[in-house]
């Protein structure tokens, strides 16, 4: 394989486009179950308004674009697994994976923006998750009719509230504390649909029927326990970032990003990094900042792997 893309979020998709564009083969890896990094696991309900060509589009809906656009040349999705180790060979890298498998690459961008994403657990979930407890909810019709309890008090257990309100028989949220992060007008919305938002309560239980299906939840609040019947959890409690095990792959590191120069080649050879993730002076981390970055990379990337490439990629509008 030529490239081997450590980080499926926006930047690592638009790379794959990219690389395919330049007639390069490319897998991408990603501790995530889901391609779209934090766009999908932190904001996928909400609209961005600051990505070039689309005046306001929905983060779910970039991020299916992305996969739609990068799709024709077939990249490999590793997904689920946490790129652990970079080591170079004669012919170019390996990348070791947790669980112990090794991605051999010509070259290796990486874009793994804030880091590895963990979300944060719900105590009383511990075993629930993939059994009807989630920390995503990549398809909103998986939840027609159903019974759903979002556990959290920010931005985006109020986005799922609202995505699922419309498809759900009934939704409930579930926060510990009295107040909310999550802004004001998602609130006020939430409570205008008349979603009931139970406060300084903890989930203590999540119950099985008799199949051994989630059926209810149990939750401890200052009146006493309340059952709420839930065929879904939804786990929105936040998520951990870390650049984890890349901080050890012998790059420059600055203030937890990878410092880059104007080829975004890192100081490992074959070595790139693009988007949130990679450091310079006057760095913006956006979108739209990422999918330049991604370009400039694997075009040099091309270069780097054959010589006789020409940086410039020529315009895809001239491309049957
Ligand atoms: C709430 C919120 C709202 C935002 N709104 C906007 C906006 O309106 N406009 C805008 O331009 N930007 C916005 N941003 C910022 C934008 O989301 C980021 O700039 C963008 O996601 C960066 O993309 P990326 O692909 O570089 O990194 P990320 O999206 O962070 O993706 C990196 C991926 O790498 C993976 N990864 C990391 N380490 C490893 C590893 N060792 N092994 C395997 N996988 C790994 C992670 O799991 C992740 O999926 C917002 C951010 C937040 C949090």
């Amino acid at each position: 394989m030529d490239v081997l893309i450590v980080g499926a979020g926006p930047t690592g998709l638009f790379a794959a486009y990219y690389a395919g564009f330049r007639g390069l083969s490319m897998a991408l890896v990603d501790s995530l179950p889901e391609a779209g990094g934090q766009v999908t696991a932190m904001y996928p309900e909400k609209m961005i308004y600051d990505v070039g060509g689309f005046p306001a589009v929905r983060g779910r809906d970039l991020v299916k674009g992305l996969v739609e656009q990068a799709a024709p040349w077939q990249p490999t999705y590793l997904l689920g697994r946490k790129a652990e180790a970079l080591r170079e060979t004669g012919d170019g890298l390996d990348v070791l994976l947790d669980g112990g498998d090794v991605v051999h690459a010509r070259a290796v961008l990486v874009t793994a923006g804030i880091g590895e994403f963990t979300p944060r657990p719900l105590p009383a979930g511990d075993g629930w998750l993939g059994r009807g407890m989630v920390h995503f909810v990549p398809s909103l019709d998986a939840h027609a009719g159903q019974d759903v309890v979002v556990v959290g008090g920010g931005d985006s257990a109020f986005d799922w509230v609202l995505a699922l309100h419309p498809v759900a028989a009934s939704v409930t949220l579930v926060h510990r504390r009295a107040k909310f992060r999550a802004a004001e007008s998602i609130v006020r919305e939430a409570r205008g649909l008349g979603v009931p938002l139970i406060t300084d309560a903890e989930v203590a239980e999540l119950r099985a029927d008799a199949s051994g299906a989630l059926c209810e939840v149990v939750v401890t609040t200052k009146d006493g326990p309340q059952v709420v019947p839930a065929q879904t959890v939804v786990a929105a409690l936040g998520f951990t970032a870390d650049l984890g095990p890349i901080e050890n792959w012998g790059l420059e590191i600055d203030h937890r990003a990878i410092t880059v120069d104007s080829t975004m080649a890192t100081a490992r050879p074959r070595v790139y990094a693009a988007g949130d993730v990679a450091a310079y002076p006057g760095k913006v981390k956006l979108i739209a900042t990422g999918f330049g970055e991604a370009a400039t990379a694997v075009n040099n990337i091309a270069v780097a792997l054959d010589p006789q490439a020409h940086l410039f990629p020529g315009h895809s509008s001239n491309v049957e």
